[in-house]
């Protein structure tokens, strides 16, 4: 799970883990470890810290992962474009080649923000190739489309059983 500071993916991941939604989140210093449970599937996930100190980290956790999840802030507009540098630069590392990718416009439940729409172009999402891409827009805070994240992602752990 990548993505700039304050995107909301220390919520997201408590949120999933079957936790409570909480406000006053501090920034993840390194990296936290949780796990999610979806029926009898059990995944292990890596929330990295967002802020710059921490990005050059990012691509050591995401070799040899089953996919990446890359958390957008949809209502912070004029990081949108930190954000497409940033999931363009970790994509284009040879070591992360053909795994899967989910992006997360979070924060849909505040008034002001862009679409899912507006977010595949702002991020340049049809620029990414050599593996799939997906885009889902959520809020952690009130748990809308969360469901949705969780069969995407029980569905790359089945794939790798295989
Ligand atoms: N309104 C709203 N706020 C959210 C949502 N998800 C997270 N937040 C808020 O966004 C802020 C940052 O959340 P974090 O989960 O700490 O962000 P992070 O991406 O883990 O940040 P770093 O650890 O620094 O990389 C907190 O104040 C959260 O309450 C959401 O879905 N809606
Ligand atoms: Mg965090």
């Amino acid at each position: 799970m990548l993505g700039l500071q304050n995107a909301g993916k220390t919520c997201l991941l408590n949120v999933l883990s079957g936790g409570d939604f909480t406000y006053d989140t501090i920034p993840t210093i390194g990296f936290n470890m949780k796990r999610v449970q979806k029926n009898n599937v059990s995944i292990k996930c890596w929330d990295i810290g967002g802020q710059p100190r921490f990005r050059p980290m990012w691509e050591r956790y995401c070799r040899g992962v089953n996919a990446i999840l890359f958390v957008v802030d949809i209502a912070d507009i004029e990081k949108l474009q930190a954000a497409r540098e940033e999931l363009h630069s970790i994509m284009e590392q040879e070591s992360l080649e053909g795994i899967p990718l989910l992006v997360l416009g979070n924060k849909s439940d505040l008034q002001v923000k862009v679409s899912v729409d507006e977010l595949i172009d702002a991020l340049d999402l049809k620029g990414i190739d050599h593996r799939e891409v997906s885009c889902y827009g959520i809020s952690a805070k009130e748990e809308t489309n969360l469901e949705a994240v969780l069969s995407w992602l029980v569905k790359r752990a089945n794939e790798l059983q295989r």
